[in-house]
């Protein structure tokens, strides 16, 4: 039983409502580790998960300077300009190391941040991406049901983040450079195969030429590759964030986008089994939370692995060993 029934009462109506206060103050509740608020947590997950599903979800990612920020908050604008509500989160793992986050920085999306319509939270520190995933995943639930319209999640253009943010949403963009070639081998053949469409940014003064190239590399590379989608085709575009231009056509190829998966039914199966694979993350996470908990495992732990260390013993018997202390009533 909950010990906060009016509290969390209170938090629904105010997410209901729209209230940005009650909003933040739901993530802050989800992002807690404690055990009691985790209970009123899932509580308020209940409550709220009718409500939810009504955005689109779409992932964004790129590689460091490739301009996220920008591009988020040009595009972000740009669907204010146009009567939505835009709810900004991000997906940083790293986020624990650097003791910052890659929206932490008050500095990023500065026009953004100060818009009524908008709403951006940086990404919760987490000790593993899993748990990062999963508040991001809740966080996107709550910004739903408080009526917001369109949702970015933001990642960062390196190691498995994109895979986490893919499982989420129902649209994964690329940002990419105005150079093909040699970045282009760069990249992580499985990265551009989790996108539905790859923006070439800064297709602007200098470097527009550059960007026409590389928006034609992309093209044949995309060519190659098998759509993960009968009724999509991935597709190449062009933007300069910083001027603001192609953001609108960006826009209207998400839209395009977004009926035609929808009237296939596509989104929706998606989501379906997204929220089958977050119930399986949870409960892996979960697991391994109260695997490394118990006592009795911290306790011989670090003589276990010192016997897979020297090749006392294999792995797969040192993780018997310990399954068998943890399963232990
Ligand atoms: N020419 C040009 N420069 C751009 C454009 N978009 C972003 N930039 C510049 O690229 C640099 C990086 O932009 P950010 O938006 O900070 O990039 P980011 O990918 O978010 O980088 P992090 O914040 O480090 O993750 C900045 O100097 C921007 O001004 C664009 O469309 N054209």
């Amino acid at each position: 039983m909950t010990k906060d029934k009016g509290k969390i009462d209170k938090l629904v109506e105010g997410i209901a409502d729209g209230q940005r206060r009650a909003l933040a103050q739901a993530i802050t509740l989800i992002e807690s580790t404690r055990s009691d608020h985790r209970e009123d947590a899932d509580r308020l997950l209940e409550q709220i998960l009718p409500m939810s599903g009504k955005s689109i979800r779409i992932g964004i990612s790129g590689v460091p300077g490739v301009g996220k920020s920008t591009f988020i908050e040009s595009f972000g604008m740009h669907l204010i300009g146009k009567g939505f509500r835009v709810a900004v989160l991000a997906i940083d793992p790293s986020s624990q190391r650097t003791g910052g986050s890659i929206l932490g920085d008050k500095t990023r999306m500065e026009i953004l941040s100060r818009q009524e319509a908008a709403f951006i939270r940086p990404s919760p520190a987490g000790t593993t991406l899993g748990g990062v995933a999963r508040r991001t995943r809740e966080a996107m639930l709550l910004c739903e049901a408080s009526g917001f319209d369109v949702i970015l999640i933001e990642t960062v253009g390196v190691g498995q983040s994109e895979t986490a943010v893919a499982e989420m949403v129902d649209m994964f963009l690329l940002l990419l450079l105005p150079s093909g070639g040699d970045e282009l081998q760069g990249i992580k053949k499985g990265i551009m195969e989790l996108a539905d469409m790859v923006v070439v940014n800064k297709a602007d003064g200098d470097l527009a030429p550059a960007a026409n190239r590389a928006a034609a590399e992309y093209h044949a590379a995309l060519g190659l590759m098998r759509p993960s989608s009968p009724n999509w085709k991935p597709r190449v575009k062009k933007c300069s964030a910083l001027n603001n231009e192609g953001i609108d056509e960006i826009w209207s190829a998400i839209e395009e986008f977004r009926t035609k998966l929808w009237e296939s039914n596509e989104i929706p199966d998606k989501r379906v089994k997204q929220a089958v694979s977050w119930m399986w993350s949870e409960i892996k996470e979960s697991l391994l939370l109260a695997f490394k908990d118990k006592p009795e495992i911290d306790k011989a732990l670090e003589k276990v692995e010192s016997e897979v260390i020297s090749g006392k013993i294999a792995p797969a018997t040192a993780a018997r060993k310990l399954l068998n202390i943890f399963l232990k009533p």
